[in-house]
């Protein structure tokens, strides 16, 4: 029921941050409590990621006061609608506003906007006059949600149907709005996308707690081989298994106080609908949905094989996970376009400071680091290689900012030489990979500063011990992971990199040590993890008693 429910909210929620009183007075209750479930038809067969480019067309008619609702060609089929097959009675269509001009042009694109469309009578439920719905089939995962296709043939629904907050029509067919240019409507209109991504990134780390918890769980029961004529060792007692799933754990940690963070940021957002706190959240939502849903899709299948056999039987759940959450990857916005969002945003601040303006509240750091950046590293500390040193956690945010500076740095240069004969697309198709990297350079600085705060703040002296150790393991995995960057501009030296490497390996080891009390700190009821072979007691007999033994 999960997922119906959250389709309600995209449907429910562009109702009301798109519309104005009029809906509010005319849905909200049927919306409340279900009277009215319906969709969210944004993406179309042939566009999904590019919205701008949506071909569903909304022709205004001055002669009847009504928009006329059309799917131009089959590449304007609604697509992967959820709610639609089935349940949706009503859409939330995004189209583009055609309206009549009195010129030889006759009619002029306003660009995409959103109407509410009946889409299903509201007593027999069969589709409405010039709907066809069909259901777009069978899933790798989700088969809960039904997913429809939608083709509007010449529907006409009322003026009052356009979701006018950020742009509407007169009754003689003229346009006006609250906002300076189309771009700044654009924006407005996709904020509603951004509740979506601040879901997903928070979901996906729940998943990725059951799914850690499970794989912790099993490992320290199952044992395997062991010192010649001594018992078998717990699989977790293998260096490899601790690699495997320890750093994994410690970014559970990390990504739950940087969610945490996005949602608070969220709520006071939506509270105070501040410009610059705007534009803040949707880079954020979007730069954590991306890198958070990408890293569980990754530890999803680590922990299936982590488990070896028993972690392929179905009832210990790591192929519905996989195949569930998969799609996290993807919809609410896919991740590489949405790391693109980070970079851009990035840049857009980068040029700001360079031009005398100051940075979001999120990249004010920026500001800081530049100025380091600009300073080359410093032969002696990149050769300092004690474990107080390397668990310091000023020395962990300044190498992951340090990164991030100098990716921004250099690909601001490359924008700006390849755009003088590639253009600005060419240009930032070149640059590419580059952005994306700089993108998730800049994500995994966020999460490591939300993370550091966490440990600084909490309230409780053992569990504040446990905590450190925990983000310690984080930064110096992150590190490692990219150690080849750090190499390259001398940041770390070799002898440094290689006591890095050392010391994520022995902290990994001291993690195994309380991975229990970990993973029981997620406070996961037995119903929510659902596998025996993750359960707090007698698991091998529930187990079989599963089989039938
Ligand atoms: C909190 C609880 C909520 C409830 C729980 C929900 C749980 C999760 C939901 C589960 C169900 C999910 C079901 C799935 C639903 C869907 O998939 S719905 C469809 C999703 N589709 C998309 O996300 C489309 C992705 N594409 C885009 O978002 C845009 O096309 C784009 C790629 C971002 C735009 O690209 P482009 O055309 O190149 O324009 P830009 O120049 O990049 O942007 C123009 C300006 O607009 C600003 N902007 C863009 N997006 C936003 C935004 N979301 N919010 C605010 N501002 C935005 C952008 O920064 C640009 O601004 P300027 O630089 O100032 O011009
Ligand atoms: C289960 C499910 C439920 C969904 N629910 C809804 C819903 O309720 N309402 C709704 O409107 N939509 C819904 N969607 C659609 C979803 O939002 C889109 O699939 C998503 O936005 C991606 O668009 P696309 O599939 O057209 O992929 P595309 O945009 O075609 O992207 C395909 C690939 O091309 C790459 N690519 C595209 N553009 C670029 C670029 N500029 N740079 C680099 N690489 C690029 C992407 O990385 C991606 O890997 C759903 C989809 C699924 C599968």
């Amino acid at each position: 029921m999960f997922f119906p429910l959250l389709y309600c909210s995209l449907w429910g929620g562009s109702v009301m941050n798109l519309g104005t009183q009029k809906h509010k007075d005319k849905y909200y209750d049927g919306i409340d409590n279900l009277d009215y479930p319906g969709c969210f038809a944004m993406t179309e067969l042939h566009h999904g990621s590019n919205v701008q480019a949506l071909q569903t067309t909304a022709s205004f008619d001055p002669i009847t006061d009504e928009f006329i609702i059309d799917t131009p060609n089959d590449g304007a089929i609604k697509w992967w609608i959820g709610n639609a097959a089935v349940h949706g009675k009503f859409a939330t269509v995004f189209a583009r506003l055609k309206l009549p001009t009195y010129d030889t042009k006759g009619v002029s694109d306003m660009g995409v906007h959103a109407f509410i469309v009946p889409i299903r009578d509201m007593k027999t439920h069969q589709p409405l006059l010039g709907i066809e719905i069909h259901d777009c089939g069978h899933k790798v995962g989700l088969n809960g949600v039904d997913n429809g296709a939608l083709r509007f043939r010449s529907v006409r629904i009322p003026r009052d149907n356009l979701l006018n907050r950020f742009g509407d029509v007169s009754r003689d067919g003229k346009y006006k709005s609250s906002l300076p240019s189309a771009n700044k409507r654009f924006a407005a209109t996709l904020g509603e996308l951004v509740g979506g991504r601040v879901g997903l990134a928070y979901s996906s780390v729940s998943v990725l707690k059951v799914a850690a918890t499970i794989a912790t769980r099993y490992s320290l029961l199952r044992q395997q081989f062991g010192p010649p004529n001594q018992p078998e060792v717990s699989i977790l007692d293998y260096q490899s298994q601790q690699h495997k799933l320890m750093p994994m754990l410690a970014s559970t940690y990390a990504f739950h106080f940087a969610t945490t963070n996005l949602v608070e940021k969220y709520s006071e957002m939506k509270k105070t609908h501040d410009e610059e706190l705007v534009a803040d959240v949707h880079a954020l939502s979007a730069g954590l949905k991306a890198y958070v849903t990408s890293y569980t899709a990754k530890s999803l299948s680590i922990c299936r094989e982590a488990c070896g056999g028993h972690g392929y039987a179905s009832v210990n759940r790591f192929g519905s996970l996989r195949n569930d959450h998969d799609i996290f990857q993807t919809f609410e916005g896919d991740n590489t376009v949405l790391l693109q969002q980070v970079a851009g945003d990035l840049l857009k601040q980068y040029q700001s400071k360079f031009k005398g303006g100051t940075f979001a509240v999120t990249w004010n750091y920026l500001r800081e680091s530049m100025n380091t950046y600009l300073s080359q590293p410093n032969p002696v500390t990149a050769r300092w290689e004690g474990e107080d040193h390397l668990r310091n956690p000023k020395f962990q945010l300044d190498a992951f900012r340090y990164r991030t500076s100098r990716l921004l740095q250099s690909v601001a240069v490359r924008l700006r030489k390849h755009s003088k004969s590639l253009g600005s697309f060419g240009a930032w198709n070149r640059c590419l990979n580059h952005l994306l990297t700089l993108a998730e350079s800049h994500i995994e600085s966020v999460i490591l500063a939300k993370f550091i705060e966490a440990v600084e703040s909490c309230p409780d002296p053992s569990s504040q011990v446990a905590l450190k150790l925990v983000c310690d393991l984080y930064a110096l995995d992150r590190i490692w992971n990219d150690i080849g960057t750090y190499r390259n501009v001398d940041y770390v030296a070799p002898n440094k990199a290689k006591a890095i490497h050392k010391l994520s390996e022995y902290l990994s080891f001291q993690v195994r040590n309380i991975a229990t009390e970990l993973v029981n700190a997620f406070d996961l009821p037995d119903h929510v993890t659902r596998a025996p072979i993750a359960m707090k007691s007698e698991a091998y007999s529930q187990y079989t008693q599963h089989v039938g033994f």
